[in-house]
């Protein structure tokens, strides 16, 4: 039992960073727009140092009052933020290649973003695709550059992490290959694995290996080609969620030098006049969309990590984008860049369904029984996956043909499928393609992911994911009012090779279904259903069918300006001085995995450079580093409570 005025004792100690708008100061040396998966990695590493003042100002609230639904990892499934108001719940145009559908594009608004209502899957990108995207900045700075290499970005993605192997019972069970080799030992997040495993699991990786991939020895080590069932954001000491906030941002609330102001959304980046590129002075923010405008001065930076449709969107109303949309939407432009918003891209995925044969976690949280309630149950989350690349949908020859297909249709895509008439992004569209056609396909990198899905009653499911998508999309805004979501367009299907390679992928999916011991779990086909047979079918079916990974990036592409880029090497963006953008909107393209392990490291690599860019001392020791006696001691109280109460959630 723990005292009560401890705990609120507790709470005021952790509450010490939070400021209101009456409270907030009048400038900080960083304001960081958006305290979201990225935005809160750069506060706790930005504040290291203790001379270094810092504002995060997230639109969303704390999420103190919903932390029990974000701490619940199978929450992700059946109680979560998505579809509340701390969901953004955007929504796309309709999309006249996939059934003239709108889809739903959920995004977190609340601190933690969308690390606070994400599926906690943490894939990484195999090496071939980080050096890619390195080598499209390499020409204007290749020092520069080099920070996205394999080899320098590697250390960072493990640098966020620390590692608990799962139980013996969960490996046996789920016959789980797992190293530790690749896996961090002193980072805020923490990495594990759920507390119980289903059955089916186990059928799992002998299954794909009789289709030809095999288990990946050392997960996330490199290489995506194979199956894994994969760890997750799970903090094994009680089960909850770890994610940005309580990995990065609690433990070190209680900084003098860290603020941060929830329900305030900003709404322009403020400029110094000048020539040159335009130095940001400050930032404009307001709790609602009539509340008063109220300005906090930036003294050395304004970073952007409001995520792939909150930062592109500020840059517009900041006056920087796309000429012809900022006039069309009435918002004074001060610098020309056509490739905010651009080169938008995703993940689209499709299940295939069957009756399940045994009992899912979709049953047991049905049941209501003691079980389903146990912490340990409450912490499954799927994560059995497998990747596969072009010549294991379509054999060595076809893989070799469809390359060259799509390789040879640069011009031609170039000159149809780009929504924008702007010579650089036209570039940009082009360098993409030509990374994807000739780096990604040709090589052991997969093209599609299958993910298994147990957390609905009566039912297994087996998604097929599309991961290296050729189409590209845009968003912009149409309104000078920044509270007005902007217009999302991905443009899904818009080549034609994004739907015959997902048709590839659910034809692999299905063959599941003849493929022992997995298909012991399987039951009848309810979807697509036995009436979807031929190719035409499979394809009819996707365009009605397809929905979102969630997993959008590219909207302020790393790229040369010459080629539609909004960023350079070191995240800063072109023609300002002094504003960057760190979050899931800068990669170029996608990569197979998902995105928030690599912006995890993003994150990390961007604090290094900012703070060498602005020559402060950077963060030589692995984890957070602890600047102070005070900090020390809250760390002390928090960690002594946290223990006594037997729910540590928030220390890392
Ligand atoms: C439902 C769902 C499931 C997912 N599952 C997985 C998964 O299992 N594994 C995985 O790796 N990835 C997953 N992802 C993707 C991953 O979570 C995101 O790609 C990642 O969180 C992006 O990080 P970010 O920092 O770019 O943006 P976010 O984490 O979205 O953060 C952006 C923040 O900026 C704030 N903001 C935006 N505009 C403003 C403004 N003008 N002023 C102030 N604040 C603003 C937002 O409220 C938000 O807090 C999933 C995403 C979703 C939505």
């Amino acid at each position: 039992h723990v005292p009560s005025d401890y705990l609120l004792q507790r709470r005021q100690l952790l509450a010490r960073g939070y400021v209101t708008e009456d409270t907030v100061a009048d400038s900080y040396d960083f304001v960081i727009v958006g305290g979201g998966l990225a935005g809160l990695v750069l506060a706790a590493r930005l504040t290291d140092n203790l001379k270094t003042t810092v504002l995060v100002l997230e639109a969303g609230s704390s999420g103190e009052d919903v932390a029990d639904r974000v701490n619940t990892p199978s929450g992700a499934y059946t109680a979560s933020l998505l579809y509340t108001p701390n969901d953004w719940q955007y929504k796309t145009v309709p999309q006249p290649l996939a059934g003239d559908r709108r889809f739903d594009w959920p995004r977190g608004k609340v601190l933690g973003g969308s690390s606070a209502v994400n599926a906690m899957y943490l894939v990484r990108p195999a090496e071939i695709e980080i050096n890619a995207w390195a080598d499209l900045m390499k020409d204007d700075d290749r020092a520069a550059a080099s920070k996205w290499s394999w080899k320098e970005f590697y250390p960072a993605m493990l640098k966020t992490e620390t590692f608990t192997p799962p139980l013996d019972e969960v490996t046996r069970v789920g016959n789980i290959s797992w190293s530790a080799d690749t896996h961090g030992t002193t980072g805020p997040m923490q990495v594990s694995y759920p507390g119980i495993m289903m059955a089916q699991v186990g059928g799992w990786a002998p299954s794909l290996e009789s289709l030809g991939l095999p288990p990946l020895r050392k997960p996330n080590g490199g290489t995506t080609l194979g199956s894994l069932v994969g760890p997750s954001w799970i903090n094994p000491s009680n089960w909850t969620r770890s994610y940005s906030k309580a990995a990065y941002l609690d433990p070190v609330l209680s900084r003098s030098n860290l603020a941060v102001l929830t329900s305030s959304q900003a709404t322009r980046i403020i400029f110094a006049e000048g020539s040159g590129d335009l130095r940001a002075t400050g930032v404009e923010f307001a709790s609602s969309p009539n509340g008063p405008r109220k300005i906090v001065n930036a003294k050395t930076e304004v970073i952007i990590s409001g995520g792939v449709v909150g930062s592109p969107q500020i840059l517009m109303h900041s006056g920087v984008g796309p000429k012809n949309v900022l006039e069309a939407a009435g918002v004074d432009l001060k610098v020309e860049l056509p490739g905010v918003g651009q080169h938008v891209q995703d993940h689209l995925t499709a299940p295939v369904v069957w009756k399940a044969t045994s009992e899912t976690a979709g049953d047991i949280t049905q049941s209501g029984s003691d079980f389903a309630k146990t912490k340990e149950f409450l912490s499954f989350v799927n994560s059995a996956t497998a990747f596969a690349n072009l010549t294991r949908l379509f054999g060595t020859e076809g893989a070799a043909g469809f390359q060259k297909f799509i390789a040879d249709g640069l011009e031609d895509s170039a000159s149809k499928l780009v929504p924008s008439q702007s010579k650089e992004v036209i570039e940009g569209y082009k360098a993409i393609y030509d990374t994807i056609a000739n780096k990604i396909m040709n090589t052991e990198v997969a093209v599609i992911e299958l993910l298994l899905a147990l957390n609905t009653p009566g039912e297994v499911g087996v998604q097929a994911a599309l991961q290296h998508p050729l189409s590209q999309g845009r968003l912009y805004i149409n309104s000078s009012d920044p509270f007005e979501a902007p217009i999302i367009d991905p443009q899904y299907f818009s080549h034609s090779a994004d739907l015959t390679i997902m048709r590839e992928g659910i034809k692999l999916v299905r063959a599941l279904k003849q493929t022992p011991p997995f298909n012991e779990s399987l039951g009848e086909e309810t979807l697509p259903g036995p009436d979807v047979v031929s190719d035409e079918d499979v394809e009819r079916w996707l365009i009605n069918m397809a929905s979102t990974q969630y997993h959008p990036i590219s909207s302020c592409a790393m790229l040369p300006r010459s080629k539609g880029g909004v960023v350079d090497a070191k995240l800063r963006v072109y023609g300002l001085a002094n504003v960057r953008v760190v979050d899931s909107s800068i990669y170029p393209f996608e990569f197979a995995s998902h995105v928030g392990a690599s912006t995890y490291g993003l994150a990390e690599q961007a604090s290094n450079i900012i703070l060498t860019n602005n020559s402060l001392p950077t963060n030589a020791v692995k984890g957070l580093a602890i600047p102070s006696l005070f900090t020390l001691g809250a760390l002390v109280w928090t960690t002594f409570f946290a223990v006594s109460v037997g729910a540590g959630a928030f220390i890392p």
